[in-house]
């Protein structure tokens, strides 16, 4: 079997106004290679600390991530090749164009005008990006559009390890929809690995094939999405991903989310 993520007991505290957080209390997961791993888990559950350390962003206080083999410490250069992310409020230079930004990533990564062209006309046709429009600013772009430019150049790079932190928190359910059925094209025809950030349950069971529910900075509980609805299906008819994660934590999402907010 072979893993694009190993995670061993991923511990990071934060100090917030002399207060001390403690993101993540010691997280272990495997993520194998073609697998879309979902992260699931309310505002503040430390989704975000966790792709952000696997990204090379953030050093963890204790423990070990490895993405193909390599440390995202100690060698996060050659992680930096294999990787991309995709965060919640991506980064853009908004007075430029659609087509600009993109470009200007693609010759960040060595790709050519003409083959940076041909896949940006490729992805933008599948989102229903009209080409005209690739020539106004990010800046006249809604947010589901400027979503779709950001997972479009980070495909681009044809990553063999995707992070999709929120690749679909804030908008509309048109918009959802395309940028879920690009994740799954782009999965399908590059065969990467995808780890992405919900807490759209529904989100996490179209498209993940394997999901680790985190609360308060801790795996509660993970497994093939099948698998954690049929561990409670003797207590619960029919389950929702809603009720495995009241079944395991005790609380309702909607309860978790207050809590969290609240301790943040
Ligand atoms: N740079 C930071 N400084 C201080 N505290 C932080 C920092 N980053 C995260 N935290 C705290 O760590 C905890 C986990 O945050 P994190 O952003 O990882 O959660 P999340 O699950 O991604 O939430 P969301 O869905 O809101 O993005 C929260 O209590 C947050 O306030």
């Amino acid at each position: 079997m072979s893993y694009a993520l190993t995670a061993e007991n991923i511990k990071k505290v934060f100090k917030k106004n002399k207060k001390i957080v403690h993101a993540l209390k010691g997280i272990d997961i495997q993520i194998r290679e073609g697998e879309i791993y979902g992260f699931l888990g309310p505002n503040g559950s430390g989704k975000s600390t966790f792709i952000r350390i696997a990204s090379t962003l953030l050093i963890p206080d204790a423990g070990e991530i490895k993405v193909f083999g390599y440390d995202v410490v100690k060698e996060a250069t050659k992680v930096q090749r294999l990787i991309n992310r995709v965060s919640v409020e991506a980064s853009f230079f908004k007075k430029l164009s659609a087509i600009e930004n993109l470009l200007f990533a693609a010759g960040i990564h060595g790709i050519s005008k003409k083959e940076a062209l041909k896949k940006i006309y490729a992805i933008s046709e599948r989102v229903g990006l009209d080409r005209e429009r690739l020539n106004d600013p990010l800046e006249d772009f809604s947010r589901g559009m400027q979503q779709k430019v950001a997972i479009a150049r980070a495909f681009m790079t044809e990553p063999k390890l995707m992070l999709l932190d929120e690749p679909t928190t804030g908008l509309d359910p048109r918009a959802k929809r395309e940028v879920q059925s690009l994740i799954m094209h782009m999965k399908e025809k590059l065969g990467a690995t995808i780890l992405l950030t919900t807490h759209d349950m529904e989100e996490a069971e179209k498209l993940c094939n394997y999901v680790a529910i985190i609360h308060k900075g801790r795996i509660i509980v993970k497994g093939h999405t099948e698998e954690l609805k049929a561990m409670i299906s003797h207590r619960v008819k029919n389950p929702t991903f809603e009720d495995v994660f009241m079944e395991f934590t005790g609380v309702s999402f909607d309860e978790a989310e207050y809590e969290e907010a609240e301790s943040a």
